[in-house]
């Protein structure tokens, strides 16, 4: 069972309401100045991973009180609850187990009674087996030409997973083309379908339900494109496989059941990449490098079980979250990999935190007076520098960031990598620090400015700093300390989740839209004027048959 426990009326919430007052009076510059431990004291190492977070709004009693709160929440009788297979996703009745897809201590865990390890490592076999044949060559296409290009065709957690990952381990590459389809709309899949073979491709189709509207038309596209092209009926089993939790579903597309790589409902779907829908990873950059991706994430898990809340890095990543998002009142938070690789993990996250946590409702089904989960959003250092980190330095909005960074670069071109590296520190630190306006006023004397042209530039040259910031400082980037950042920021998203007391694997959020695109394509499929909407839904839909 979940706690059931409203957090603003604890004791340590109360307390943390009194003592932001006292904080948020203090610079974080007069943090540091006061106190010289201030990294030993709020960094964390844990592997090749270091989660520096003393650059943020906080000291030691900030810290102590929000550890305090996570107690007082019943954090750790909720992470047990994951742990165990409960099925802590009320509203759908199910456990979340997508630890078990990484859980290669192989010890048994239960989802209704059953272990579920013979089952994820039935899976495992069956895409290693797979994965070679198709990376060897071994497996051929109706022609007896070897697979070359993948495309896998998925949308939401059955796409933003792979893509993010396959695009971040680039440097571990085969010679296997990837694509992915997403959109509906047909471009993205004729776009695609033009650069490849029918005779050397392979299509992923990638939905746990194997109900969703995209995926299905882009999977039934992809099938007439593969037919208009020579292939045969009998020749699908060789290039259409299914990543689903739907036998029936898969039976009825037409794909050979032998071609299912199955999982299970207790794996959400932004929770899904490490089990079957992963096989585009797998295929991209070999089995063994996708078990490795396991292992980092299985060690993060362990991590985020057994570690104290002092140093479990989930969790204190987590309680920064709270801190700005229900006492400074944060709306977004910014996820800045500088790492060109990682160029989609903030679009990645942004699934994974915002469909998890971006509910209004509580565990007891009432409206919560408190803010929940942040808008995520972000991209690669240093582009983002050049274009919306003038907001982040100067705008009106606290926006606390994640700074990530290899310390290795996959490709230690010149002096690059200490040139991108130098941009991800100087940030942090401007944004700490800011510049005031004495040193603005001292460097336009120095470069010879009247006092009456200082006067006018100076306010608009001034930084105030104060800004808030994690660094995650990585080794390298390889499968293995990337599964376990991932495993980091989803246990982030749990933990604030048990705190606002919502549940955060479902999404029921995304049904209402679908339902009504659901009544509307029929009313697209004739020329009657449509007036069953209100007046701006039927004056669209109107003018745009009027314009087709
Ligand atoms: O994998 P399928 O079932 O196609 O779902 C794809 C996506 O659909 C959306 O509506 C959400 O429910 C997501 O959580 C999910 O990842």
């Amino acid at each position: 069972m979940l706690p059931d426990i409203d957090f603003t009326s604890t004791q340590s919430y109360k307390y943390l309401a009194d003592h932001y007052i006292d904080i948020v009076a203090k610079s974080l510059k007069e943090l540091f100045d006061a106190d010289d431990q201030r990294f030993e004291k709020f960094s964390l190492q844990f592997e090749d991973i270091l989660l520096d977070y003393s650059k943020n709004r906080i000291d030691e009693e900030t810290l102590a009180l929000l550890i305090q709160l996570a107690k007082e929440c019943s954090l750790k009788q909720a992470i047990d609850a994951m742990f165990s297979g409960e099925k802590i996703n009320v509203t759908e009745g199910r456990p979340v187990l997508h630890i078990a897809l990484r859980n290669r201590s192989n010890t048994p865990i239960y989802a209704e009674g059953e272990d579920v390890m013979p089952e994820v490592n039935r899976v495992l076999a069956q895409m290693e087996t797979f994965s070679n044949k198709i990376i060897s060559g071994e497996w051929k296409g109706f022609t007896g030409k070897a697979i070359t290009d993948v495309v896998n065709i998925g949308i939401g957690g059955s796409d933003l997973g792979p893509v993010m990952v396959t695009e971040a381990l680039k440097a571990y590459k085969n010679h296997l083309n990837m694509h992915f389809v997403s959109n509906v709309d047909g471009t993205h899949i004729t776009e695609t379908l033009k650069k490849v073979d029918p005779e050397t491709t392979l299509f992923l189709i990638a939905s746990k339900t194997f109900t969703t509207q995209e995926t299905m038309g882009n999977a039934h596209s992809a099938r007439d494109w593969f037919i208009a092209n020579g292939g045969a009926d009998e020749d699908v089993a060789k290039h259409f496989v299914a990543l689903s939790t739907n036998t029936e579903g898969v039976e009825k597309f037409g794909i050979d059941t032998n071609n299912m790589f199955e999982f299970w409902d207790w794996v959400g779907g932004r929770y899904s990449l490490w089990s079957a829908i992963g096989l585009s990873i797998s295929l991209s950059v070999g089995f063994d490098n996708f078990t490795r991706l396991l292992s980092g994430a299985h060690a993060m898990d362990e991590h985020f079980k057994t570690a104290e809340f002092e140093q479990n890095i989930p969790v204190i990543m987590a309680l920064m979250g709270i801190w700005y998002n229900n006492f400074f009142e944060a709306e977004t938070e910014a996820i800045l990999p500088y790492d060109q690789y990682m160029h989609r993990f903030a679009a990645y996250f942004q699934q994974g935190d915002m469909e998890s946590n971006g509910k209004h409702v509580d565990r007891n089904g009432k409206h919560v007076d408190y803010q929940t989960g942040p808008i995520i959003w972000g991209e690669p250092g240093t582009n983002g520098q050049h274009a919306f980190y003038q907001l982040i330095h100067q705008g009106t909005k606290l926006i606390p960031c994640d700074f990530i960074a290899p310390a290795q670069s996959h490709n230690p071109l010149g002096d690059h990598h200490k040139m991108l590296l130098s941009n991800f520190f100087a940030q942090t630190e401007a944004l700490m620090n800011g510049k005031t306006e004495e040193v603005v006023i001292e460097e336009l004397k120095k470069a010879g400015k009247t006092d009456e042209e200082i006067k006018k530039i100076a306010p608009f040259k001034v930084f105030e700093g104060n800004r808030p910031t994690n660094s995650i400082l990585v080794k390298k980037i390889t499968p293995y300390t990337l599964g376990s950042m991932i495993a980091m920021y989803e246990h982030k998203i749990f933990v604030q989740g048990i705190i606002w007391n919502i549940y955060s694997f479902d999404q029921w959020g995304v049904e209402l839209g679908k339902q009504l695109a659901g009544k509307i394509l029929p009313e697209l499929k004739n020329e009657e004027e449509v007036t069953s909407h209100d007046s701006s839904t039927n004056g669209l839909i109107n003018q745009y048959k009027a314009w087709r």
